[in-house]
C-alpha cells in the first residue's frame, strides 16, 4: 500500500545542540535505512521549509503507523498522512 506522507519538522528552540545532533544522525541512518528496503519509496524536501514529502510503500496501515512512531525525530513532527492508489493515466507499472 501506498502513503502519502508529509512531516514538517518543529524541533523546540531550547533543545541542546548535541541532543538534536544526536536525533537527527538516527533520523537519517533510520530514514536511510527504509529507502534501502524500499519502504520509504521517495523523500523529498519541500523547498524553503523544514519540511519533507514522502512515499511510503508498506504492507498495511498498521506497519506504516509502526515505521513512523518509530522515526527519532516523531515527537518533534507534524505529519499528514494520504492513501494513495493507482492512477488510471499512469504509465508506470509498478504504481499500485
Ligand atoms: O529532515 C526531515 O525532513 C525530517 C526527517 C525525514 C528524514 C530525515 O532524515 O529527517
Amino acid at each position: 500500500m501506498l502513503f502519502k506522507v508529509e512531516m514538517t519538522v518543529r524541533i523546540p528552540h531550547d533543545m541542546p545542540a548535541e541532543v538534536v545532533a544526536d536525533i537527527k544522525g538516527r533520523e537519517k541512518a533510520y530514514a536511510q535505512d527504509l529507502q534501502q528496503q524500499g519502504k520509504w519509496r521517495h523523500l523529498w524536501r519541500v523547498a524553503g521549509s523544514y519540511a519533507n514529502v514522502s512515499i511510503f510503500d508498506v504492507k498495511d496501515n498498521a506497519e506504516l503507523q509502526d515505521l513512523i512512531s518509530n522515526l527519532p525525530l516523531f515527537p518533534y513532527m507534524d505529519i499528514t498522512v494520504a492513501p494513495l492508489c493507482r492512477h488510471p493515466s499512469s504509465i508506470r507499472e509498478d504504481d499500485r
